[in-house]
């Protein structure tokens, strides 16, 4: 599904990302974990084509960048943003956003037939915001706006899917309602291959089977979640010793001492 290869990406002098090397194999789904500036959504923006590396090789689906048509590819790719709720008109109704999903438009421009509207309601029941289609997309508080955004990129039928970071501003409880939904989603005959963008390590929910961990722009492991969710590996990842609980099959973590400012 991708193969990213001694990826660097340098601005205004700045080594952003560092060597880059990264497989993902269909059939896996992935979380990205890394604290603040440490590269996440610049390696998104690799990943859909919007910034060119420096130097190294991309390729998604097979295919590799410089030499594939990226609009026809990015078809293939659902994103779950921040960015992208900021561009929804707040007047639009769930039901029209979540169709608009199927042509990748902000706003619903084009004809829509009886099986779009079937898959649309499909969508919006597994990710349980049926209820809501008729409401304006401005009235939604921001969980709803989440599942929302999920049920429309649902509806291009991507191979893959990307969540940036969907569970910032929620409370814990629609954070967790979120998360059960995401792990529903995965348990699908025809989910895509799911990346999930995160800073917090309880986000990592059983179905991300394998997590890269980024530090200052550079992989500091890959691999199986299991075998590097683990208090020392996340204690050299945070340089501060953590300590850590497995609870409903995900990892909570808790810092050892409290971080002094000066
Ligand atoms: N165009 C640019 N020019 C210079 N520095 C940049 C540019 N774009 C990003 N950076 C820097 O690169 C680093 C990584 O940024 P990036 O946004 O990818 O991190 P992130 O892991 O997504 O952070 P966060 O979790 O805070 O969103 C940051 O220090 C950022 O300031």
């Amino acid at each position: 599904m991708i193969h990213l290869k001694d990826v660097t990406v340098i601005k205004n002098k700045k080594v952003i990302l560092k060597d880059v090397s990264w497989e993902v194999q269909k059939g896996e789904h992935w979380s990205i974990l890394g604290l603040n500036g440490s590269g996440k959504t610049t390696l998104l923006n690799v990943l859909n084509g919007y910034l060119h590396p420096t130097t190294g090789q991309v390729e998604v689906f097979g295919q590799l960048f410089g030499k594939t048509y990226l609009p026809d590819l990015r078809k293939d790719i659902g994103l779950v943003s921040a960015s992208l709720q900021q561009q929804i008109q707040p007047f639009e109704s769930v039901l029209s956003v979540v169709l608009s999903g199927k042509f990748a438009s902000i706003g619903l421009w084009e004809a829509v037939e009886k099986k779009d509207i079937q898959l649309a309601e499909h969508y919006m029941e597994l990710l349980q915001c049926n209820h809501l289609q008729e409401d304006e997309y401005g009235t939604l508080s921001q969980g709803e706006r989440q599942k929302v955004l999920i049920a429309r990129a649902l509806m291009a039928q991507p191979k893959l899917l990307i969540f940036d970071e969907p569970c910032n501003g929620l409370d814990i409880i629609m954070r967790e309602q979120l998360l059960q939904l995401i792990e529903h989603l995965s348990t699908q005959e025809d989910c895509p291959t799911l990346i999930y963008v995160t800073h917090h390590v309880e986000e990592v929910l059983p179905c991300f089977s394998h997590t890269l961990l980024l530090k200052h722009g550079e992989v500091f492991e890959q691999g199986l979640s299991e075998n590097l969710l683990t208090e020392e590996n996340l204690s050299t990842f945070y340089d501060r010793p953590v300590s850590i609980q497995k609870e409903q099959n995900r990892t909570w973590l808790a810092l050892k001492e409290i971080v002094q400012h000066t």
